[in-house]
Formats: C-alpha cells, structure tokens, sequence
C-alpha cells in the first residue's frame, strides 16, 4: 500500500480517515492492525482488500502486480472473490448451505470445482471434518467461525482478511480461533491480516500497526498482550 488517502465525505464534511499511508505486509505472515476508535482501521482494511477505493494512492496485492485502486468494478469483485479470503465478527454463513457448501461456496461463485482432497484437509485443519453436512445453526460461535476460515482458505488466497474474528466469541473459543488463524500461516504459508481492538489478540500476531488520526504510528513485532495494552493506552485508545 502506497500513500493510500482516504477521504469520506467533502468539504466541510470531509473527514480524513487515511492519511497517506504506506505499508508492505511481508508474505507468509499474521499482522494485526490496532488504534483507537475511529483511527482508520476498516477503511484501512477495506482499502487494502479492494472492499473500498482510496481517494489516492495505490493499492497492490502479493503477486498481482496490478495496482487495485484502478481495477474495474468487475475485475475487482473477480479479484476479492479468487484471490482474497474474508472472515468477519459474524461468520457471514448461509444457513440453507451445510459446511461442505458453505466452504465452497466462494469456488462455485468462480465457476471452479472444489479440489475432493484439498477440502478435506481444511476441513480437518479447522476440526470440522465430522461435522461437514451440518447447517450453521447446528454449530457454535466458535464453530461457525471455523468454517469461515475455512471458506476463505479453499481459493488459497494472496490474503486473509480478517475483521474482528473474535469480536463475538468467549475468551476460550477466541484464544481457538485465534490459533486456528496462527497455524494458517505457519504451517500453510497464509498471510493473514486481522484488524482487532483485542490486545490478546494481537499478541498472536508477528507484526502489530499502530493506527492513530488515520496514519501509521508504529510498526512493532510479537508483542505480548501487555505490551500491546501498553501502547494502547499511550495512544489514547480504550482497546
Ligand atoms: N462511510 C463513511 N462516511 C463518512 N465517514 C466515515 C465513513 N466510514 C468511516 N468514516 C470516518 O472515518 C474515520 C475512520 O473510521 P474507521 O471506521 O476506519 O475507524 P476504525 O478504527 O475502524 O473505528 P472502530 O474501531 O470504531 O471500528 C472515522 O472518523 C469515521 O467516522
């Protein structure tokens, strides 16, 4: 991402929610993105993911040399359904769809098959295997989470977008997902973005991004949840 602004609004209205940022996210690695409310961080993640346009900048995305910010409408939704994986605070499931279909979905969407042996081994990765003709409604929080990350690994995405993943799971199921999340990159060589107010965590994270007022503030590696919490507080954030 390259001096990415992004302005909502105009005129006396306008409000600047990212202020010429750049950043490179390191293949093959978990950052979590932090800041106080209202610092930048969905704009700054629908900015990186093609969710949303900056109104400068640029905008580039692993191998895809193409600069995202100037995609077609078309070639963007192409892009985020193929090359991006999503997981949301609300899992984002749909309940008529058992777990096979639900992981699948984004493959059907593309017009592809669903490699037989690769669903499997997510499916196993996530701890769902035995329960694979369930509907969402049959599962937990923690669960249902499990097969929206599943869903955003089966294109093999450039990257995981993950907004709030824990926001709405207890702090047992939380610490689950999050090292669901963790053993992607490690043992498949995911890169995974996660923006989150949860110093906890952070702490799973090889990089944490300070936002603050819509900039970057600071790029540190492996924090603890304290040291996290720590920097919070300097910024000025309630985390
Ligand atoms: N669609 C929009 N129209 C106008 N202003 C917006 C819009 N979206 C965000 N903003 C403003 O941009 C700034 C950054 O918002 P953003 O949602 O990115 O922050 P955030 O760090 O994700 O906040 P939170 O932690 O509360 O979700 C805020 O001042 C917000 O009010």
């Amino acid at each position: 991402m390259d001096s990415v602004t992004k302005v909502y609004g105009r005129d006396g209205a306008a409000v600047t929610a990212l202020d010429r940022v750049s950043i490179s996210i390191p293949p093959e690695t978990f950052t979590a993105v932090m800041g106080p409310s209202g610092s930048g961080k969905s704009t700054f993640l629908h900015c990186a993911a093609g969710l949303d346009r900056p109104t400068s900048g640029s905008v580039f995305l692993g191998s895809i040399g193409s600069d995202l910010s100037k995609l077609s409408e078309n070639d963007l939704t192409k892009l985020r359904r193929e090359r991006i994986g999503f997981v949301f605070q609300s899992f984002n499931l749909l309940a008529a769809l058992d777990v096979r279909q639900n992981i699948t979905l984004p493959l059907r969407l593309a017009g592809r098959r669903a490699d037989r042996k690769y669903l499997d081994e997510i499916l196993s990765r996530v701890g769902l295997a035995q329960r694979d003709r369930h509907r969402p409604s049959q599962l937990s929080g923690g669960q249902q989470q499990r097969v929206a990350i599943a869903r955003a690994l089966i294109t093999r995405p450039e990257v995981v977008f993950a907004d709030e993943p824990t926001g709405a799971l207890d702090t047992v199921t939380a610490r689950e997902i999050l090292t669901l999340l963790r053993q992607t990159v490690d043992t498949l060589g995911q890169t995974v973005v996660m923006v989150t107010h949860d110093p906890v965590a952070a702490s799973y994270a090889d990089n944490v991004v300070f936002l603050a007022d819509g900039r970057i503030h600071e790029i540190a590696k492996q924090l603890s949840a304290d040291e996290v919490a720590d920097r919070m507080t300097h910024l000025g954030g309630r985390s």
